[in-house]
Order: C-alpha cells, then sequence, then structure tokens
C-alpha cells in the first residue's frame, strides 16, 4: 500500500522536454527525496503523480492505479504544492472545514490537524494574514486531513525560518515511521542529507540517481588529508618510499586518501621536512551533487565558466586517477 510508481514519464512544452522518460519507484516507510537543480522538472513530475497535468507519454500508477481512478483521493495522497494558493479570505479552520466537506471527511479531523501543525491558536485568523512558516503549516494541514497513505511535499522548507525547516523535518520523518510513503522534493542536497532514506535525483527533466542515501553518503564522503610543505619534492619522495599514494591538488596542495594526518606528521618529522598545512578534509555531498548535475543546469551564474567547476569557496575537484574512488555519479555526467 502506498506505492507510486513512474513508467517512461515525460512531459514536452513545445520543444521543452520539461520530464523525459523517468521511470522509478517511491516505496512507504521511508522519506524518498526528489532532488534536482531550479528547472529540472520537479514540480511538473509532482503535477503529473497528481493527475494534475497530462503526460505527454508514459504514465504514473499509484497501487496500480492512474490517480483519476483512485476513490477518494484525499484518502489516498496529500500534497503541498504551493502554499501561497492556500492563502485566502477565509480563516484556517473554515479553510480546512470546506476541504474536508466536499470530501467526506468528519469535522473533528479539522481539529486534529490544526493541532499536529501547531495552528490551533489562530485557526480563526484570516489565512491572508498569516506569515511564510504559517501558511506552510496550513497547507501540510490540508495535506494531511484525508490521514493519507501518500504525502508529496514540494519544496516544503523554502523559505522558513530554522525552527519551522527542523518542524516539517520531523514530521516528515515522523509521517515515513507511521508506514505512510512521503515523496519531497529540494534542490538542496544537504536538506535531503538531512531528511531523506532514498534519493531520486533529476537534471533537465532526466533520471541522474535512484540510490538509499546511505550509499550516497558513503560514496560521496571521501575523507583526505591535505598537505603543504616548502619541501615538496622531499616529501613526495619519503611518500612514495612508504607505498602513500599522494595526489597534486593544485595550488601547490597535495592530498592523501587513507590515512591519518598523525601517520603524514610523524614520517614528515622523521624526515625533517616543514610541512605548512597538514589538514584532515572531507569531501562534501553538496559538491558530490553539483558534479552529477552539472551538465544539466539551465542557467549558470557565470557562463564562462566550464559547468564541471565547483563554486568559489568549494574544495578543488579532485585530481585524475590515483587510486581515487571513482566520483559518485560521473557515467552520469552530460557531455
Ligand atoms: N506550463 C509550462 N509551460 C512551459 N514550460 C514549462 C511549464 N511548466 C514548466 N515549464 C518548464 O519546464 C521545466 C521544468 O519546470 P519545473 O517547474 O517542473 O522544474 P522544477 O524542478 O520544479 O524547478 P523549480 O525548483 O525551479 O520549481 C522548466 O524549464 C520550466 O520552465
Amino acid at each position: 500500500m502506498g506505492m507510486i510508481e513512474l513508467a517512461g514519464l515525460t512531459k514536452r512544452y513545445g520543444e521543452k522536454m520539461a520530464v523525459n522518460q523517468l521511470t522509478f519507484a517511491v516505496r512507504p516507510g521511508i522519506v524518498t527525496g526528489f532532488l534536482g537543480p531550479n528547472g529540472a522538472g520537479k514540480s511538473t513530475t509532482m503535477r503529473m503523480m497528481l493527475g494534475l497535468d497530462r503526460p505527454t507519454a508514459g504514465d504514473v500508477r499509484i497501487d496500480g492505479q492512474h490517480y483519476d481512478r483512485l476513490k477518494d483521493p484525499l484518502k489516498y495522497i496529500g500534497a503541498l504544492l504551493d502554499a501561497k494558493a492556500m492563502h485566502g479570505g477565509r480563516s484556517a479552520f473554515n479553510h480546512l472545514l470546506c476541504l474536508a466537506q466536499s470530501n467526506g471527511i468528519p469535522r473533528k479531523r479539522v481539529h486534529e490537524v490544526l493541532d499536529t501543525v501547531g495552528l490551533t491558536a489562530v485557526a480563526r485568523k484570516k489565512a491572508k494574514g498569516f506569515s511564510l512558516g504559517m501558511g506552510q503549516r496550513l497547507g501540510i494541514a490540508g495535506a494531511l486531513l484525508g490521514d493519507p497513505r501518500i504525502l508529496m511535499f514540494d519544496e516544503p522548507v523554502n523559505g522558513l525560518d530554522p525552527e519551522g525547516i527542523h518542524w516539517i523535518r520531523n514530521l516528515m520523518k515522523s509521517l515515513a515511521r507511521q508506514g505512510r510513503t512521503v515523496f519531497v522534493s529540494s534542490h538542496l542536497m544537504s536538506e535531503m542529507a538531512l531528511t531523506a532514506d532514498h534519493l531520486v535525483v533529476i537534471g533537465q527533466g532526466r533520471l541522474l540517481a535512484n540510490t538509499s542515501m546511505a550509499d550516497f553518503i558513503r560514496d560521496n564522503s571521501r575523507s583526505y588529508v591535505r598537505i603543504r610543505t616548502p619541501q615538496r619534492e622531499l616529501l613526495l619522495d619519503e611518500l612514495h618510499r612508504a607505498g602513500i599514494t599522494v595526489v597534486e591538488a593544485g595550488g601547490g596542495a597535495l592530498e592523501v586518501d587513507g590515512q591519518r594526518p598523525e601517520a603524514i606528521g610523524e614520517l614528515a618529522a622523521r624526515h625533517r621536512i616543514v610541512l605548512h598545512e597538514l589538514s584532515p578534509q572531507q569531501a562534501s555531498l553538496e559538491e558530490a551533487f553539483m558534479q552529477l548535475t552539472a551538465g544539466s543546469v539551465e542557467y549558470h551564474a557565470h557562463a564562462d565558466t566550464p559547468p564541471a567547476d565547483p563554486p568559489l569557496g568549494a574544495a578543488p575537484p579532485p585530481a585524475p586517477g590515483a587510486g581515487r574512488a571513482p566520483q559518485w555519479g560521473a557515467d552520469w555526467k552530460k557531455g
């Protein structure tokens, strides 16, 4: 129960392939993150999943059925797409009551969801006066109203303060723990890393990755040691003699995988080699995501920057070869 299956899902707007042959499944009991840069096609995919947009080709099935064939769709899927659409002249309570009444949901459920999202105290206030965070909570209350097996959230943390973000994260996790299917989109890897158990990545409408979060982290959180020394040749010789593989990392720095900084420092000391830097480093997941989607970002901040370059301030790109684990997603990069 609560399985979503996309098969060859495609949406074309004129010449633009907004969604291109997406095939993947979203399973119950976990949070599945739907990650992609702006314009990747996340919202379009979600709208098709909810039967709000008609696919050009392919289809989406929910427990084997098309959305428009579902009986009581609100009890099957709850979605938060565009929170701003919720704001209106009605009170939060009346907004939810209308939604409940037109879907055969009992009035007491309105009180329950208002309580869940923490809006009970302002339930009689007009929703158009709500802050972004309150509007988001009201949208989520609407999604929860039918007590659905499946929940879908499109960029739910956008524009929220840290407390609101924390609250939404915990809510999604607890919904998944209850056995529900939770599908949430974001353009931030860091956000997904904190929330999602499984990761589906798209770029320019195409599937770039479909992997567990644990595998993604394991494959991408490479740790290494960065070294700077004025006695570069000497150190390279000694590392080589000790059977330690070293990579030139640009800017005069050297990088070593699979060694503790202590070992390198002691080796240098034994040979009286001066070190100017000896620092443990951790490759960021954000970096891995940017590499994965580099070929598919629509608008680059600097058109003259080669797409595979990390932004200023990011760690330098890994040097080719040198016994390093292959960068995750390298195969997916588009030419
Ligand atoms: N109704 C439409 N008509 C024409 N093009 C559209 C339409 N809707 C979306 N697109 C285009 O399809 C592509 C995917 O858009 P979509 O909104 O699904 O991306 P997204 O991943 O949700 O991005 P964002 O995070 O910026 O919302 C974009 O290039 C967008 O301009």
